[in-house]
């Protein structure tokens, strides 16, 4: 189940929120300009899968998605819990940073934690199958997959470096929860 956990900036022991209600989190992240929608994914897809078998199980909503909203690239990140890789993955978003356009995520099986610094509050969003984020450009967050990662995503682009990460430098990432799953 999706979660959101709102923290003040300074508190990480102590959630002001926690909820699991999709209307709730998408009220509350409505408020500093974040879309979360609950979707159905419902093209069965293992974690891990090569990024061709995703986007042809799901081309239709892709072409939809991106006449809608005027994406012109996607790509997929799919990592299973045994990838080789998953330090040097899990390395890459998790120090807060930004994005110059907005960061479009459609989970399509697995989970990840994205964490949002919005002036002096801290939203900590557990991502599931079915979920859509779309967190707005300037907007700084970094995401944690876990130590044993599972998870596919679909990644909406505006241009075709929309996935680049401008790094704050902060260690504010650092005070906050990591994702350990089932332990929270
Ligand atoms: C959930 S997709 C992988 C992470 C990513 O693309 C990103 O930008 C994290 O901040
Ligand atoms: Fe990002
Ligand atoms: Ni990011």
């Amino acid at each position: 189940m999706s979660r959101l956990r709102i923290f003040a900036d300074d508190a990480p022991d102590t959630a002001l929120l926690d909820t699991s209600e999709g209307d709730t989190i998408a009220s509350e992240l409505g408020k500093i300009g974040v879309t979360f929608e609950r979707w159905q994914a419902s093209r069965p897809i293992a974690a891990g899968a090569p990024q061709d078998e995703v986007l042809s199980a799901y081309r239709e909503d892709i072409d939809r998605i991106s006449a809608e909203r005027g994406f012109t690239a996607v790509d997929v990140v799919s990592i299973a819990p045994d990838n080789p890789k998953r330090e040097q993955m899990r390395a890459t978003f998790l120090d807060e940073h930004f994005h110059k356009e907005d960061e479009v995520r459609f989970f399509v099986a697995g989970s990840g934690l994205f964490t949002l610094h919005v002036d002096d509050r801290v939203y900590e969003i557990e991502c599931v199958k079915d979920d859509l984020i779309a967190v707005p450009d300037g907007t700084t967050h970094w995401f944690d997959m876990g130590p044993e990662p599972e998870f596919v995503a679909i990644r909406f682009f505006q241009q075709p470096d929309g996935w680049i990460g401008h790094f704050t430098g902060t260690d504010i990432a650092t005070k906050f929860p990591r994702y350990e799953k089932g332990a929270r």
